[in-house]
């Protein structure tokens, strides 16, 4: 049946008339596992470079999984999304970063039941460097690298230390699931939207030292902009509750899906490169993990989340929150353990250079 009146598809009535921008080279690596999955069809839909930001999509996985990226990439150009210019299956990394504006570091060697961190590090210091030197060579000297794989704030470190032409500003790794899941169980427990907190910090690494502060925080509340803690009053929910919830919501996560968390860590990555890109709005701090400049006495060069604020695609970390004994005490141990981390990722770096024929590259 024909319809009268003038043509309008849903793309013409959600982006009137929006013109795109040129399109960007965005790169993921990992492309064909499960956090990608998610994040891929999210980034198409602009929710981390905006609405009308044109896209090509340039992915990498190990050659066993080809196959699988080739039904990813299918999936994807099915979606009909307007952002996507192009979908490239990069065969190896240097095609991947060619030009890009933006990574995302997904993939890596997948920690196996009974592997100690140390193996896990031996294969991925390796991992990282290749990845790094790529970036150092074929992507814009701007380019914002996202590093999602776990240690995700050590391996964000070693790639920082390879990169040598890539300011260590441009990378940073992912705190904001925390962030998120804190700003969640707050939500909860006072019976508003999640976006009506704001200001939550994670400090430290992604480990149990890991840090969720909430005194910073403020939240709309009975119509009343408020502190999260005069309108939370329970002592022991700031103390305790909060921070072991955080820290159990992977294993239970696990425990019920039978699979590790995957969309809700895809939308976190969305979320930081989304600030990165686009900026905090005025008043708001996010957490980002980033390097060290000896704020809040944590030590330097270590990647660290901070509470941050973001302006023309540079952050800055808040300065000058209050940081009581007990949040001290946190902090300190977090930084204690990703110190320790980067010594020990050092000295693999150093074999691994010495393995390869090549020298230091401090
Ligand atoms: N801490 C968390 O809450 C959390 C949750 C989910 C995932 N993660 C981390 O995110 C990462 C990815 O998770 P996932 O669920 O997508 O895992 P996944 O196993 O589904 O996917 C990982 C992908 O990386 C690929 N890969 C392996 N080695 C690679 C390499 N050298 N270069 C490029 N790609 C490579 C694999 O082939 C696979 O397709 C992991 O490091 C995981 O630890 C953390």
């Amino acid at each position: 049946m024909a319809a009268n009146g003038p043509k309008c598809t849903a793309v013409d009535c959600d982006d009137a008339n929006k013109s795109l921008k040129d399109p960007i080279n965005v790169a993921v690596t990992g492309a064909a596992g499960q956090v990608a999955y998610s994040l891929l069809y999210m980034i198409g839909r602009g929710e981390a470079f905006g609405k009308d930001q044109s896209i090509n999509l340039n992915l990498f996985d190990v050659n066993s999984m080809m196959r699988s990226l080739e039904g990813v990439a299918m999936e994807l150009e099915d979606c009909a999304l307007p952002l996507v210019n192009n979908i490239l299956l990069a065969p190896d990394v240097e095609t991947c970063f060619k030009d890009a504006a933006a990574i995302f570091l997904i993939g890596s060697s997948v920690r196996i039941e009974g592997m100690n961190r140390k193996s896990l590090f031996q294969a991925s210091v390796p991992i990282f460097k290749e990845q790094a030197e790529a970036i150092n060579q074929v992507a814009l000297k701007d380019v914002k690298v996202l590093v999602l794989a776990n240690p995700c704030n050590t391996n964000a470190y070693v790639c920082s230390h390879y990169a040598t032409c890539i300011p260590k500003e441009n990378f940073s790794a992912l705190s904001r699931l925390d962030h998120n899941r804190t700003k969640v169980q707050i939500a909860r427990r006072l019976g508003i939207p999640a976006q009506d907190v704001q200001n939550v910090v994670i400090w430290g690494g992604r480990s149990g030292t890991q840090f969720p502060d909430i005194r910073h925080a403020t939240v709309s509340y009975n119509g009343v902009l408020q502190s999260a803690v005069s309108a939370l009053a329970d002592e022991k929910f700031l103390q305790n509750t909060i921070v072991t919830s955080i820290q159990k919501r992977n294993p239970a996560i696990l425990a019920a899906r039978k699979l590790a968390s995957a969309m809700s860590q895809a939308k976190a990555a969305c979320d930081q490169m989304h600030d990165w890109w686009n900026g905090t709005r005025r008043g708001e701090f996010v957490s980002m993990s980033v390097l060290s400049d000896g704020s809040y006495g944590i030590p330097k060069d270590i990647f660290y989340s901070f509470p941050v604020q973001i302006r023309n695609k540079k952050w800055r970390i808040v300065k000058g929150l209050p940081i009581d004994e007990f949040a001290r005490e946190k902090l300190d141990a977090s930084a204690r353990e990703l110190v320790e981390e980067k010594e020990e990722a050092l000295a693999l770096c150093e074999e691994v250079d010495v393995d390869q024929g090549g020298t230091l590259t401090s």
